[in-house]
């Protein structure tokens, strides 16, 4: 027989416990609460009990049940949409499914992840190092990354390359990284309260999150009505012409799930998924190996002998990058962009390691949790590569190392994602050595939290190797 629901922290009227979470590690203080109540716990955040999984065992259950895949309806979401629930990453059932087989199906043809994509990757790694090169002061990698990462998926999705230094998309890429800093990945104080939202000025984390979503919608919508202007239906050029051939086909299908909303919203979804974190983690990878010099050493000496200097690193080159493949990893341990995933919901009642979860109830899944454990690695706190790479020289891989996710719901991007990451920052670390700006000083490398986890604010002389 189950036990009842999970118990947690006390909840006080109203708020639960909500306002005692520390916002900007709340991944951390989530899993610190584990040891006082469990891997298993309950937490009222605002009126709504919320369920927060920790460990290995308990999130490797939590996300092998399909009875969990569902996700929460979140007010400033649904603001965004309309009051509708559109999109791939905040919908659940068969609209879900659906729309995530059509977007993976076509993405995958396109050649997201896929080697013919290399060669639009290559050339925005080229773009940004002629754009290092060319600084004569410290730079801020996240912005720069974030353009190249909006080129590189907007590649398929779109069609076109922007310009770097284009005025629009440096705002938009701006806007999005202080979105994704403001948000709160468990929720806000609006989402507790919907009616506040009508109080709260521009100026606010709300307001800030209110504004990306805009921007990047705005984006989207101009873009359509660009490919509705222009489109052949017998030669789709990239994902929004294929998603508008979709609808032409399914236009007197009353049941169709493929319509207008639908697609801003996917778009919007994949465009806000997709670039902050990329660039989230070529930072973070970056800031770490600056704060390691030794590693940096290591990973150029590798690079300089499997690659040269004569070209950029390709995929092909992966297997034998050992050392690189493990300080990437390693980055994803410590660092990993999305520490508590995507928020979680049971689609109905069900059991998590004993627990009586009801249907409805918002399921956090905490991975942080599972990369930080002591017991398991030892030394969580420090960046050490070494621990992936086996006594005989060969790759480790782990199978607790899940900064994607796992099974149904797992991150969508993962293959463009971990072929980006690659490609761009090995590309960087065979150009340049990298030294910390001490203008301003990173006294330590955890990071903010908000929807997801980003670097702190750092600066970086680029000395070029050639
Ligand atoms: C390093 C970069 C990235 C990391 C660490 C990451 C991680 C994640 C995680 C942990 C989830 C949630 C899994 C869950 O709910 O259990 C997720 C979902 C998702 N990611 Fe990523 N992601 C990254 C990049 C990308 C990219 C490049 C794209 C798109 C082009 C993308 C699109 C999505 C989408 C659409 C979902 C929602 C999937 C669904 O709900 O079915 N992500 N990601």
């Amino acid at each position: 027989k189950p036990k009842g629901f999970p118990p947690g922290p006390p909840r006080y009227p109203l708020v639960g416990y909500a306002p005692f979470l520390e916002k900007h590690l709340v991944h951390k203080h989530m899993w610190r609460l584990s040891s006082t109540y469990g891997s298993v716990y309950g937490i009222y955040l605002g009126p709504e009990r919320t369920v927060i999984v920790n460990g290995w065992e308990a999130c490797k259950e939590a996300l092998a049940n399909d009875d969990l895949n569902g996700r929460p309806i979140n007010t400033t979401l649904t603001l965004r949409d309309d009051g509708l629930q559109k999109g791939v990453m905040f919908t659940e059932g068969e609209l879900w499914k659906e729309q995530r087989r059509f977007t993976l199906h076509h993405l995958r043809n396109l050649g997201f992840g896929k080697r013919s994509h290399e060669t639009v990757i290559h050339e925005e790694a080229s773009e940004l190092i002629n754009e290092i090169e060319n600084a004569n002061e410290s730079i801020q990698l996240q912005i720069k990354l974030g353009v190249s990462a909006v080129n590189i998926l907007w590649a398929l999705m779109g069609g076109t390359r922007f310009h770097r230094d284009d005025p629009e998309l440096i705002t938009l890429v701006d806007k999005l990284n202080q979105m994704f800093r403001a948000g709160e990945v468990s929720g806000s104080i609006v989402d507790i309260f919907p009616f506040l939202h009508r109080f709260m000025p521009k100026t606010s984390n709300f307001g800030t999150v209110m504004d990306g979503f805009l921007e990047v919608k705005k984006f989207i919508e101009r873009a359509i009505d660009e490919h509705k202007a222009s489109m052949d239906t017998d030669n789709p050029r990239d994902f929004i012409d294929l998603y508008l051939k979709e609808m032409q086909k399914n236009n007197n299908n009353e049941e169709s799930t493929y319509n207008d909303d639908q697609l801003v919203a996917l778009c919007t979804d994949l465009f806000s998924a997709g670039t902050e974190t990329g660039s989230a983690s070529v930072s973070f990878a970056i800031l770490l190996c600056t704060l390691h010099p030794e590693v940096m050493r290591k990973l150029q000496e590798e690079i300089d002998t499997v690659v040269g200097q004569d070209r950029l690193p390709s995929i092909d080159d992966r297997p034998k990058l050992i050392y690189t493949e493990a300080v990437l990893t390693e980055v994803f341990r410590l660092r990993g962009a999305a520490p508590l995933t995507v928020p979680h919901c049971a689609v109905r009642d069900t059991v998590l390691q004993g627990h009586h979860i009801p249907a409805r109830t918002m399921v956090m899944i905490n991975l942080y949790s599972i990369q930080m454990d002591p017991e398991y690695w030892g030394d969580p706190e420090v960046f050490r590569p070494e621990r992936f790479i086996k006594p005989d020289g060969t790759f480790l891989k782990d199978e607790r190392m899940i900064p994607f996710g796992k099974g149904k719901r797992v991150c969508l991007g993962e293959s463009l994602a971990r072929m980006t990451l690659f490609l761009l920052f090995t590309a960087l670390v065979q150009k340049f050595t990298f030294s910390m700006d001490p203008a301003i000083p990173v006294t330590n490398t955890e990071g903010i939290a908000g929807f997801t986890l980003g670097p702190p604010p750092f600066k970086v002389f680029a000395k070029s190797r050639v």
